[in-house]
């Protein structure tokens, strides 16, 4: 997979180096680079941002260098074009289903805007010859989308081939099934007064997995009844609701 990120603060992209991401690009199974958009400025100040028009607090960046930008990242005809994916407070929320999506492109481009926002008419441009996604982490404000674009850079490339050793993991994963994990213990035994739970160490898989399923749908009543409404019919068999 190739990944362009565009920003006014490429240095926020440094952590793509590092751990499992940097040893993604290391083996070649991604393949990043990261821009600066003052790149595409041609002023001596190399202006990326204008008052909006309208009025309203802040700035908007400028269509001009993203316009640029984008021309030289995803030239017009390029097939298959990228897919830009834009961080934005009024995106659509970022999701595990979206991260399988995006692990399917051949080519992304991060777009990270500033200030209030990128020029309307950018994306517009854009989905006028690639497909284009808004997304948004979540009901809260960020500064920017740089952050945004090292969460769904992780959370993609989690899923692309080879990068995690054990792949039971990705199987594993509670919104693969639709509900929170249950917790997980490892050794001491007894750590501070506080124990393992005596299942897990009872060698019983039958009971194991029972005594997981359990916790699993008490943390997910609790925590997130959102997920527990959103389960398929049939997702809950009777042995879960039984007394
Ligand atoms: N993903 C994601 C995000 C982002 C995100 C992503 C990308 C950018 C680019 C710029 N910002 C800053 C910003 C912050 C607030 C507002 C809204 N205005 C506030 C003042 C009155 C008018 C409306 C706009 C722009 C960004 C924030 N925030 N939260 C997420 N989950």
């Amino acid at each position: 997979m190739r990944v362009d990120v565009v920003s006014i603060f490429p240095e926020y992209l440094a952590p793509l180096e590092l751990s499992l991401i940097g040893r993604a690009r290391a083996t070649g199974v991604l393949d990043v680079a990261v821009h600066d958009l003052r790149t595409w400025t041609h002023d001596v100040h190399r202006t990326v941002d204008d008052t909006p028009y309208g009025g309203g607090p802040g700035m908007v960046m400028r269509p001009e260098p993203w316009g640029e930008a984008l021309d030289a990242l995803a030239p017009p005809g390029a097939e298959p074009p990228p897919r830009l994916v834009v961080p934005t407070p009024v995106g659509a929320p970022f999701t595990q289903a979206m991260a399988h999506e995006l692990a399917a492109e051949s080519r992304l481009v991060f777009a990270c805007g500033r200030y209030e926002g990128i020029d309307q008419r950018v994306l517009d441009h854009a989905a006028t010859r690639m497909p284009v996604t808004e997304v948004s982490l979540g009901d809260y404000v960020l500064f920017g989308g740089e952050v945004a674009v090292l969460v769904i850079m992780e959370a993609v490339t989690r899923l692309l081939p080879g990068v995690l050793g054990n792949v039971d993991s990705l199987a594993e994963e509670s919104h693969a099934h639709g509900l929170l994990e249950a917790p997980v213990y490892t050794k001491p035994p007894s750590w501070r007064g506080h124990e393992v739970p005596e299942i897990l160490r009872s060698g019983d898989h039958g009971r194991i997995a029972r005594w997981r399923r359990d916790q699993a749908l008490l943390r997910t009543a609790a925590r997130r009844p959102d997920m527990l409404a959103a389960l398929a019919p049939g997702e809950l068999d009777k042995k879960d609701v039984a007394t």
